[in-house]
């Protein structure tokens, strides 16, 4: 691993609030359209989340045939943003909107295809609209499964928005908008 991740001094960690779901209870996806966790998003990743102890979450992948990168093995990109939706789900415990703006990814080892794969995430705490997040993934059942041995991390910071930052691109969430006279609209 080649990281210059550091964690700041001044680091807050949030206290989890009441409505917040219990360790080992589910967690409700954030968006149904999105692509990391979204049940009315045919073509995403369906990913699933448990809250955990102490600002933590957990994620389940299944990795899909259709996720292939290099033969037999798991898209980076695909893993990236496995990584991005758990740690972007753990940043729920805040109750307010955050998107990424940084995210880093260590792959360590080959994933296969049909690999089952569990995220262990954690808010690490904030600064200002800043949040701090990382994951390791694991196999932890199929081909390679080893719930021991991460076989990638990942370091992400995540900033709080308003609800109006999605203000611009909600029109778009069916695609791109139309005039009856079927020209951009925008
Ligand atoms: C159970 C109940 C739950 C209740 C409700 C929960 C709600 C749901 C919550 C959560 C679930 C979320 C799950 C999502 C998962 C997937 C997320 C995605 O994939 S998001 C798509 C990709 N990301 C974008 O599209 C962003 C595009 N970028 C931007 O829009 C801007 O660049 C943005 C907002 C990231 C920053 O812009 P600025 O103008 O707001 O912020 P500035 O003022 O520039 O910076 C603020 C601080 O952040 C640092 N900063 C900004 N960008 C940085 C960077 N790339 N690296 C390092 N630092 C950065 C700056 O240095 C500054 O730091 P200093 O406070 O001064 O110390």
């Amino acid at each position: 691993m080649s990281s210059t991740w550091t964690l700041p001094d001044d680091l807050v960690k949030p206290e989890v609030p009441d409505f917040f779901p219990a360790p080992g209870d589910p967690l409700p996806q954030h968006w149904s359209k999105c692509f990391g966790c979204g049940d009315d998003q045919p073509a995403g990743m369906a990913m699933s989340f448990t809250a955990g102890e102490n600002c933590s979450v957990t994620g389940r992948l299944e990795v899909a045939k259709r996720y292939q990168g290099g033969p037999g093995v798991i898209h980076g990109g695909i893993l990236s943003s496995a990584f991005d939706e758990v740690q972007g789900t753990a940043c729920m415990i805040l109750a307010v909107p955050v998107v990424t703006a940084h995210l880093e990814v260590d792959f360590a080892r080959p994933i296969p295809l049909g690999a089952v794969l569990e995220f262990r995430a954690r808010l690490e705490g904030t600064v200002r609209r800043k949040v701090y997040t990382s994951s390791e993934a694991y196999i932890v059942e199929g081909p390679g499964a080893d719930p021991n041995t991460p076989v990638a991390t990942s370091r992400g910071l995540f900033l709080t928005v308003s609800s109006e930052h999605f203000a611009p691109t909600a029109a778009f969430v069916d695609g791109v908008p139309t005039s009856p006279f079927e020209t951009s609209a925008v």
